[in-house]
């Protein structure tokens, strides 16, 4: 990176509550403005740091954020200040930053931690001529500071920053619920139970309602629709109906802010009361509290913090007396700065419009996706209130291509939905093969009971294409079994499968039929998407995996070689590197030739001779057909002339196993909802358009099958333009450390 800033001083700092992924956006925003020659202050213990100045304002060196990346919580302290709210404590804050020649400032942390920091920029000049006044500060150290420039950072797992698609902890903290709700779903299903779950979120229901969808509850009570007065009637019906349609268990799940209609707060032990009185049910309540906040980030958690802290330094960095302080957030797929205030006025609103019972208000400032996902969990967590009729269009569901977590949740989707929408749902079992031999199952509302937390894929999952000799037989058996439109979820050979299906149809009546293509490869490597299901869960695999290869190594001066899947696609390379905290990556993409690997051997013989410890490099599987894994460790090992030993990890299938994450289950039931709405709308139609569904920056896209391949690299097998790889720089920024670049 270019040295443009030296000279500027930076301080960061994190306040309100803590959350997992704070530590890796400090780690991006001090190695960031390391890497622009700046000097960087961490301030402990939030606000009150800077209000009592000392020890807690300091300096900080590359090292200092090194091995943080894996911790929960966040490494320089967090604190709800009283003393920062009075003007008094803020004159005390501006004097310390200015003593230490400080006037750049980014705060990591919830809506009030921003509201603070704009009220500082604010009141900066009166400070400092007050300062002055009483002869604190003298004028020169007042006019050479004259404003606070700097930049927001959301921090919190409520995610409730309007504006902003997600927020740093967020994700770890659905991380937790989910696994909560799937180890008790089965304590439940063993006693025919129902339990009550309250979830943190403040006045927001994000990760209720998230979590109610990832985990397949039966109700749920969340602040932005505060539940009318028949809400207990409507509950206990909905959840006899769910034991009549063959749930063995219930969870109902409520936020914790969540109050009825007229304003009086619904707890989870109302709810047990509710449950005991109406239907003699002996509930148990579970209160998660502070264990969503804790424990280790997520592999999105580390690496969206550490694009956002990067970002952060960036703008703090470059910002002009008077600019506008800008909050950093995540928004459509991509990191964006949005004027603090606005966005902060814009989330004080929400509560606002609660409390008024503007529950249209509420809802809509909580972005699109939060209404659609309302919506699908109701269609998907109510019983269908008819059977399927018996003259409801089927339509058949098939998975092909290489395994993908998530593809159960998409199964069970495709089957809820579609019987919502009145269709009548196939399965096919294992992928064309199955489906040319009429391995077809009809699968009810309760079949599919149980499939959303597992990984793996009940329908099975093949990699064979059909092939010409297999046309006619696959033609037969959508003709005997009367299938009027295919759902196909899965990787490349899904696409190129249903590519050649389509292509056919000239031929074949029979393929004239809508046909609807849902990405699941953890390779994410597939046309008219930006991600795929099971690429969230792949990665949190990786990352686990490295924490503990580092771990492994903490007494020795090692490199670590590892290999990651992805074929040609280096999503996972590029992205495990960035949540793994790696110092080198591997990419198909870019090639790797000898003069790479030299300047490598050179940067960790001196790095290590200037008393590093540990450098992990991360290779995707194809990056180079020559330079394996095994051919540079081995380079890297034979001229380490016993500065550092060498390690390799191919890590393997535990990439594809495991179970999906909330992020895969979310990203399955999104997706499939729209593609089960098209098959619906074109089966009623009678036309038979063919597509596939995607997420493009944060929107769902459809793609034409005429258009599918239009800008995708057929030999490689991965989209022409691939939006990760402007992250480079970022993984750069991080992890080259200046002086041994
Ligand atoms: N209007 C304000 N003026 C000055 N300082 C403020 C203001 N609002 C908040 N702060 C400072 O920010 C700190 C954290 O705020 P708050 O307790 O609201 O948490 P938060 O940042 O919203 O995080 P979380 O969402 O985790 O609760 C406060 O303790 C206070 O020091
Ligand atoms: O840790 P504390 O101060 O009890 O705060 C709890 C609150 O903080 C959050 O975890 C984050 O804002 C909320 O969900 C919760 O209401």
């Amino acid at each position: 990176m270019a040295a443009d800033f030296a000279g500027r001083r930076l301080a960061v700092l994190t306040s309100g509550g803590d959350a997992q992924g704070m530590n890796a956006a400090v780690r991006a925003v001090v190695r960031t403005a390391l890497a622009l020659d700046a000097e960087v202050y961490m301030v402990t213990e939030g606000y009150q740091g800077i209000v009592d100045g000392g020890d807690g304002i300091c300096r900080v060196g590359w090292d200092d954020v090194g091995s943080i990346l894996h911790r929960g919580g966040t490494i320089i302290g967090t604190f709800r200040s009283r003393d920062f709210r009075e003007r008094q404590g803020r004159r005390r804050a501006a004097r310390n930053l200015v003593e230490h020649g400080i006037d750049r400032l980014i705060v990591i942390g919830g809506d009030g931690s921003l509201s603070g920091l704009d009220a500082f920029r604010e009141e900066w000049p009166d400070l400092l001529a007050e300062l002055v006044e009483s002869g604190d500060l003298s004028k020169e150290q007042a006019q050479e500071h004259s404003m606070l420039m700097g930049a927001g950072v959301v921090g919190s797992i409520d995610n409730d920053l309007v504006g902003a698609d997600t927020t740093i902890g967020a994700d770890s903290a659905l991380h937790r619920i989910v696994d909560a709700l799937d180890d008790l779903s089965s304590t439940a299903a063993s006693h025919q139970r129902t339990f009550v779950v309250e979830v943190m979120g403040r006045h927001c229901g994000y990760l209720a309602l998230n979590a109610a969808v990832a985990g397949v509850c039966d109700y749920v009570l969340i602040p932005e629709t505060p539940p009318g007065p028949q809400w207990v009637d409507r509950m206990c019906a909905e959840l006899t109906r769910g034991r009549n349609a063959g749930r063995r268990e219930s969870i109902v799940l409520v936020a914790e802010g969540v109050h009825d209609a007229q304003g009086e707060p619904i707890t989870a032990h109302d709810v047990q009361g509710v449950l005991k009185e109406r239907l003699g049910e002996d509930a148990r309540v579970t209160i998660l509290g502070h264990v969503q906040r804790g424990g280790s980030p997520s592999a999105f958690d580390r690496w969206m913090s550490t694009w956002l802290g990067h970002e952060a330094a960036l703008a703090a960095l470059g910002a002009e007396p008077g600019d506008q302080l800008p909050v950093v957030c995540e928004r459509n797929g991509r990191v964006g700065r949005l004027p603090l205030v606005d966005a902060v006025r814009a989330t004080r609103e929400v509560p606002e419009a609660i409390e008024v019972g503007d529950v249209e208000k509420a809802t809509s400032l909580r972005g699109d996706t939060f209404g659609e996902l309302r919506d699908v969990f109701r269609d998907m967590s109510e019983p269908p209130r008819v059977d399927v009729v018996e003259a409801a269009p089927r339509i058949a569901v098939l998975h092909a291509g290489g395994l993908a977590p998530g593809m159960n949740a998409a199964a069970f989707a495709a089957v809820r939905l579609g019987i919502e929408r009145g269709l009548d749902v196939v399965g096919v079992t294992g992928g064309f093969p199955g489906l040319a031999s009429g391995a077809l199952r009809s699968l009810g509302w309760a079949d599919v009971e149980g499939w959303v937390p597992v990984g793996g894929a009940e329908l099975g999952t093949r990699r064979d294409l059909p092939h010409t000799q297999d046309y006619f037989q696959i033609a037969r058996v959508l003709e005997d079994q009367d299938i009027r439109g295919i759902l196909a979820i899965g990787g490349f050979n899904a696409y190129q499968g249903m590519h050649h299906l389509w292509q056919e149809r000239e031929r074949y009546p029979a393929f004239r039929i809508p046909m609807v293509l849902v990405p699941a490869s953890i390779d994410n490597n597939l046309p008219a998407s930006e991600i795929s299901i099971g690429a969230d869960t792949a990665l949190n695999e990786i990352v686990d995996a490295l924490d503990r290869i580092k771990q492994s190594a903490s007494a020795a001066q090692r490199c670590f070689v590892v290999e990651v899947m992805g074929r040609h696609c280096g999503y996972l390379a590029m992205m495990g590197g960035l949540a793994g905290g790696a110092e080198r990556v591997y990419l198909q993409e870019e090639g790797v030739t000898l003069e790479d690997l030299s300047r490598d051997v050179a940067r960790l013989r001196s790095s290590f001779a200037d008393g590093r410890r540990l450098f992990l490099a991360i290779r995707n599987e194809e990056a180079n057909r020559f330079y394996t894994t095994d051919f540079i460790s081995r380079l890297f090992a034979e001229e380490s002339r016993g500065l550092y030993d060498v390690r390799q990890n191919v890590l393997g299938h535990i990439q594809q196993g495991g179970n999906p994450t909330p992020a895969d289950r979310a990203l399955a039931t999104r997706l499939v909802m729209h593609a089960i709405d098209d098959l619906a709308q074109r089966v009623e139609a009678g036309t038979s358009d063919a597509e596939a569904v995607g997420l493009v920056q944060g929107h769902v896209r459809r793609t034409p099958m005429a258009h599918l391949f239009d800008d995708f690299d057929l030999e490689c097998r991965r989209p022409r333009a691939q939006w990760w790889m402007t992250l480079k720089p970022v993984l750069e920024a991080v992890s080259n450390e200046p002086e041994r670049q």
